[in-house]
């Protein structure tokens, strides 16, 4: 059975989603306020004016939606709107409200001014996302009581609250819904030089002495998440903690990361893999999915939404109508050298794939 077979991104260290150790350890990292929160410097200037606007009116803010992969700070930042605000902050997600009535019971006990983060708000049941449009707008729900003909609808005021949606998807949420957030924050992913100022932010947390030329190593492979940043730290610390004196430099990062197998690009063992077989086997491609997936071991899924998302993102590897290709980089990542092209004219697809290659 391999490793991926029943939720095939749990045990990889370069996954973006929580695990268990993250969540714990998550709190201590979270930044507190809007000007300890690095990089996303627009999302962060945008909100700090809607924030202070506010603020000065003394009136809740509009409510905000934070769309962007996970991993990049969007709980942070909804815990530091509620912060800045000096409310409170209830956090709930869209597949634990299955019902309206679930949510009819938190709208119904939220105080004044308080900020609700409903985190995965594309997941939210339909009657609920219906009941939600209009407390967005009007602060009002209808409870409904009763079933069948008899069932009578009794509205419901509520005080004034900020919601803060958190998506990986702004895509699907209907129009109906995104149109009531007045202001959305789209989450892009961390330069290297951000990435490096969380790991030595969080390196000063948890008491780990590190170099910048250490902390940019971490960066370097941390796929641009703070998540996985944070994370890749954790491990680097028990390397030096185990094999040196605790300092982390650029060499006891990269060894430790060696060990851990994740390489200086942020691909681990199945991206690696993906790659391998690709050029190894197939010669660069193109190669059809399942065959690509039996070459390495494993589900099409798993190939598809595991390791794929990343090597397209990094420009590693394609998607054709034809199948999957490597890139130039992929062969120059993996220190291959391609096979020489046949002769005959180059298709669209290796021109712009491989430019730098004689036409022959
Ligand atoms: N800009 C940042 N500066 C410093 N640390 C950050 C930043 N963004 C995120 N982090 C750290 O990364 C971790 C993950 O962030 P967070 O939980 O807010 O991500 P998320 O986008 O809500 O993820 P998910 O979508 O999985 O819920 C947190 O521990 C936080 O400390």
């Amino acid at each position: 059975m391999s490793p991926y077979d029943s939720d095939p991104a749990a045990d990889r260290l370069v996954t973006a989603a929580a695990d268990g150790e993250d969540q714990a350890v998550e709190a201590a990292l979270r930044p507190k306020q809007l000007d300890e929160f690095i990089g996303q410097e627009r999302v962060r200037e945008q909100l700090s004016l809607v924030l202070q606007a506010a603020r000065r009116r003394g009136t809740a803010p509009d409510h905000v939606l934070l769309s962007g992969p996970p991993g990049l700070g969007k709980t942070t930042l909804s815990m530091i709107i509620a912060a800045e605000l000096g409310a409170p902050i209830r956090i709930t997600s869209g597949p634990a409200i299955q019902h309206a009535g679930d949510l009819a019971a938190i709208l119904s006990s939220l105080t004044e001014g308080e900020v609700l983060f409903l985190d995965e708000i594309h997941r939210m049941s339909r009657p609920a996302e219906e009941m939600l449009y209009m407390a967005m707008e009007d602060f009002r729900v209808d409870v409904i009581v009763g079933k069948g003909p008899g069932a009578t609808a009794i509205p419901l005021e509520l005080p004034p609250f900020t919601l803060v949606g958190a998506t990986t998807r702004a895509g699907l949420l209907p129009p109906p819904l995104r149109d009531r957030f007045g202001f959305t924050g789209h989450m892009e992913f961390y330069a290297p030089a951000e990435l490096q100022r969380v790991v030595h932010r969080s390196a000063a947390l948890l008491d780990v002495e590190i170099d910048p030329a250490g902390a940019a190593e971490i960066a370097g492979r941390s796929r641009g998440t703070p998540r996985i940043a944070n994370r890749l730290l954790r491990r680097v610390r028990d390397y030096a903690q185990v094999r040196h004196d605790g300092q982390v430099t650029r060499e006891i990062a990269a060894q430790a990361l060696q060990v851990y197998e994740v390489d200086a690009r942020g691909l681990d063992r199945l991206d690696r893999a993906v790659l391998d077989a690709l050029l190894r086997l197939f010669g660069g491609g193109p190669v059809g999915l399942s065959t690509l997936a039996v070459a390495v071991g494993e589900e099409s899924e798993t190939v598809e939404e595991v390791a794929e998302p990343f090597l397209v993102r990094e420009g590693l590897l394609a998607r054709t109508p034809r199948g999957r290709i490597a890139t130039a980089a992929a062969w120059q990542h993996l220190g291959l050298t391609p096979p020489v092209q046949a002769a005959g004219p180059r298709t669209s697809t290796q021109s712009a794939l491989f430019p730098d290659d004689p036409v022959v």
